[in-house]
């Protein structure tokens, strides 16, 4: 198991990458077998390889005329029509000739000796000139302009070569890929199951509001009590990501966790746990106690972080092994404010299940977290100076417009909320970006700076 090795305060990426790494170790997967009606936007768990050719025979691409090499090569020919080749039916037995051409359909395989095509429409029926456009009847004469070898010929194995590798496990069951594989004949294709994600959310002052089944059972709130918006989120965003989940609350009681997660590891049985909140620095920080009381209640925890990320918001972060009798559950503790949690799942792991999971090769894996440094810029738009903190990466939430910087050109211009307190959350739902910062820069506007978009469709 990879123990972190960070030197210093982890980056973004470096504990993004970090978490990748642990996971690998800790969550196996699994893999069912699907039909392929139900594989939309799953992530294949192997490879898939072509059964057929595609095309499968050479065929017309246009309603036209077949021509042999020698009556293409004719300037402005006159030809004898042969019988029609309706895409479906092929010529059993054609005879080839160089004064003979066949009406041939789309999709229609080309006869034997038969190498070019010419469109109906450039096509002249001599005894039926009114008709232009039209298909002659067997045996009339039209006139055919010349044609190069091979136009408009759609050759087998042109797409796809029997064998060859169609798609890599890891890679995500687009509609594009599912016809792919129809067009295969395949009927069934094994993909990975979503990874099972106990989410813990709470503290003595969160009230739950959503039940499992989303039926709202929110009671009063005391002063100085709120509702739970982290479960739901987290909830949200990794059903968007493929996971089954179980939600549940928790309140400081560190003994009371620790019963909690036996109880859901024999019940639900699942693959990760995501907490927020109760790791920072107070008294009652019920995810750091209950793991540090954890070993004394006989549940080892063989691996254990509490730290933070030099970013901001996002910063604390925490990742723990828990030893369920051998078996080992990885534990991901993101902070309680409800951005920072909101940004540390975009930034940390959703690029991870997003890249296939257990399933993704580790090149996948590896371009996908790269992508933080790769990300596009925009050019910001600001009406005061703004000052990242020292020492810290900012993601400020915003907008982004694209705007015709010349007719025909569009430059992309980052607006960002400058407010950037982690408890606002209404503000962070109407944001489309995080706009990143460098650690105490000042910027005036104008600047390029990167930007990550946070809406799954975007991504
Ligand atoms: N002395 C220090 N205090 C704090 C530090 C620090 O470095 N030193 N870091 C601050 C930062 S930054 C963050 S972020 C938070 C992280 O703390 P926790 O992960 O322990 O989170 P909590 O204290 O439990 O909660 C923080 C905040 O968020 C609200 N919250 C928690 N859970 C939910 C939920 N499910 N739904 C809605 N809101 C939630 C909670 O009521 C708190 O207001 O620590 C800072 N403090
Ligand atoms: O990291 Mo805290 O996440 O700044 O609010």
């Amino acid at each position: 198991m990879h123990k972190p090795q960070f030197d210093g305060t982890p980056s973004t990426e470096e504990y993004r990458a970090y978490l990748a790494l642990l996971l690998r170790d800790t969550f196996i997967g699994r893999a069912e077998n699907l039909p392929l009606a139900r594989a939309t936007n799953r992530i294949l768990a192997q490879d898939v390889l072509a059964r057929l050719d595609v095309p499968s025979f050479d065929n017309s691409q246009m309603d036209g005329y077949a021509l042999t090499a020698e009556g293409a090569s004719r300037e402005n020919r006159i030809f004898t029509v042969g019988r029609e080749i309706p895409a479906g039916r092929p010529l059993q037995r054609s005879r080839a000739s160089d004064d003979l051409t066949y009406p041939i359909m789309t999709g229609a395989p080309i006869p034997k000796g038969y190498v070019a095509v010419v469109p109906v429409e450039h096509s002249e029926r001599i005894e039926y000139p009114d008709v232009p456009e039209s298909f002659g009847r067997p045996s009339e004469k039209i006139r055919l302009p010349q044609a190069p070898k091979g136009q408009f010929i759609r050759r087998r194995g042109e797409d796809v070569v029997a064998g060859q590798v169609l798609a890599r496990a890891g890679e995500r069951v687009t509609p594009a890929l599912l016809g792919t594989l129809a067009a295969q004949g395949y009927t069934r294709v094994t993909v990975a199951c979503g990874p099972r994600v106990l989410v813990c959310t709470g503290g003595d002052e969160v009230r739950p509001t959503l039940t499992e089944d989303g039926d709202d059972t929110a009671t009063d709130l005391a002063y100085g009590q709120i509702y739970d918006a982290n479960g739901p989120m987290l909830t949200s965003m990794l059903v968007e990501d493929g996971a089954v989940v179980r939600r549940i609350s928790i309140g400081d009681d560190p003994e009371l966790l620790i019963e909690h997660l036996r109880e859901e590891y024999e019940t639900f049985a699942p693959d990760i746990i995501i907490t927020s909140g109760g790791i920072s620095h107070g008294k009652y920080e019920v995810v750091r106690n209950a793991i540090a009381i954890a070993p004394s209640l006989g549940l080892p925890i063989p691996l254990s972080w509490f730290g933070h990320v030099s970013q901001q918001p996002g910063g604390p972060q925490g990742v723990n092994v828990l030893d369920f009798n051998g078996h080992r559950l990885p534990m991901i503790s993101f902070p309680g404010n409800p951005v920072s949690t909101l940004i540390s799942y975009v930034l940390m792991l959703r690029p991870y299940l997003r890249a296939g999971g257990p399933y993704g090769t580790p090149h996948e894996v590896a371009s996908r977290m790269a992508t933080l440094d790769n990300a596009p810029r925009g050019v910001l738009v600001i009406d005061k100076p703004l000052t990242a903190p020292a020492n810290k990466r900012q993601f400020l939430r915003g907008n982004l417009t694209m705007v015709e910087s010349e007719p025909g050109t569009y430059q992309v211009e980052l607006y960002p909320d400058v407010l950037p307190g982690s408890h606002l959350l209404h503000h962070a739902a109407t944001a489309d970006v995080l706009i990143e910062l460098a650690p105490g820069t000042t910027y005036t506007g104008g600047e390029a700076v990167r930007y990550h978009r946070i809406r799954l469709t975007d991504n």
